[in-house]
């Protein structure tokens, strides 16, 4: 390995996030980041490989091209990895094949991942590229968790079961959470709750997964921007048979066009609260929808943890929107839970605690860094 430096590119349905890092002290320290958004709305980026373009261009007018000697690795999200991919992979012709293979379990994000992959290995084919899977995190739950109550056959035959995502932002999290604590990872229980466009919740044991709320895909569990979560499946066996509606068409309802849009037409959480303060009533019935999820999901998994020792609010919504922090935790001290008011208001954009000094579950905001967690992990790979 020559370089120190990781290109980390973080590909999601319709934005790519990267940062360029140096990972020769260890820490990670960031040289340059950024994000392009809005994929597919606009002439201008059109689609991920014309995103990724601009990265490339933006990183160059910093002298930081991928030309550069001084890059060691280029480390990818990749969103699904079904049951082959736990572990951060170097990446080959024969991976990218098995990748695209889990397109149809992943239809908004495995294909601008591959597409990530694609660019940056034509770019620098001496290079080497990592992923780093957003299900990898999870492959520890239990198969009590982690199994439908469906025939075996069918569900084994298809590759049908919960596999869990967001899990480098869960891994990071409930890490971060153990620092903030001042305890070791091992000795701490944790609900984190990845709260951003996508959202899931995780219950996190001494540092290993034993439950998470999205399932075979990203739609299962929370509500979220534009994505239903749970719902009962013969939602969409009425919806065909009576609706008239086809499969695409109930995949793009629930997966697009559902969620906070679906509900009030708003997607975005500044954009709810403030209407909510305008006294709006759909978006006060979004945000309600999505709070009730969210509490119920606080509760399973106070149940499936026994003891839990902190909840962790992070990702856009997470990390922001303190009305849904207040909302989410409000009358629980039955389960330990006492949110201080005053600093649950203050912004901040370092890790912190909210909950008041008597609670006995600490409520946390610790921001997320899959990009620091996936860059830490392609170096380690690339290294050894
Ligand atoms: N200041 C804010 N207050 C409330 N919500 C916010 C704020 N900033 C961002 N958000 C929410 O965070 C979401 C984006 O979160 P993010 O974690 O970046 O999502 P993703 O990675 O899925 O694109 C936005 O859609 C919006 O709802
Ligand atoms: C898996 C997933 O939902 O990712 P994102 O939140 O980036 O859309
Ligand atoms: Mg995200």
């Amino acid at each position: 390995m020559n370089g120190t430096r990781v290109l980390v590119l973080n590909s999601g349905s319709s934005s790519v996030k990267y940062q360029l890092l140096d990972m020769a002290e260890g820490a990670g320290a960031r040289l340059a980041s950024g994000v392009v958004e809005r994929i597919g709305e606009s002439p201008e980026v059109p689609d991920h490989a014309a995103a990724l373009k601009r990265v490339a261009g933006e990183l160059a007018a910093q002298d930081l091209g991928l030309d550069s000697p001084a890059l060691a690795a280029v480390g990818h999200r990749v969103v699904h990895g079904g049951t082959r991919f736990t572990e951060p992979t170097l990446i080959t012709d024969e991976v990218v094949a098995a990748i695209e293979e889990l397109v149809p379990l992943a239809p908004l994000h495995n294909p601008a991942n591959i597409t990530g992959i694609r660019v940056a290995r034509e770019l620098r084919p001496d290079l080497p590229q990592v992923a780093v899977f957003d299900t990898a995190f999870h492959a520890t739950i239990p198969e009590a968790a982690a199994r439908y109550a469906i025939d075996t056959a069918t569900a084994d035959a298809h590759g049908v079961r919960r596999y869990g995502f967001h899990g480098t932002s869960h891994a990071y999290v409930s890490r971060a959470t153990a620092e903030l604590l001042g305890r070791d990872v091992c000795e701490v229980n944790t609900i984190v709750l990845h709260l951003g466009n996508g959202a899931s919740a995780s219950a996190v044991r001494g540092g290993v997964c034993v439950d998470t709320s999205m399932g075979l895909t990203p739609l299962e569990g929370l509500v979220m921007g534009t994505r239903s979560g749970d719902l009962d499946p013969a939602v969409i066996f009425h919806l065909a048979r009576v609706g008239g509606l086809s499969t695409d068409e109930i995949d793009t309802l629930l997966n697009k066009r559902s969620g906070l849009l679906g509900l009030c037409g708003d997607n975005d959480m500044r954009e709810i609260t403030r209407r909510i303060g305008e006294g709006d009533e759909r978006a006060r019935l979004a945000f309600d929808v999505y709070i009730h999820r969210l509490r119920k999901y606080v509760g399973a998994y106070t149940a499936v943890l026994g003891r839990v020792d902190a909840v962790a609010f992070t990702a856009g919504v997470g990390e922001n929107a303190a009305a849904v922090r207040e909302a989410a935790m409000a009358g629980l001290e039955g389960l330990g839970i006492e949110v201080d008011a005053a600093r649950n208001a203050v912004r901040g954009s370092s890790a912190r605690i909210v909950s008041a000094d008597g609670s006995r579950v600490a409520v946390a905001v610790v921001p997320t860094d899959e990009e620091l967690e996936i860059a830490t992990e392609a170096y380690a790979l690339v290294g050894s």
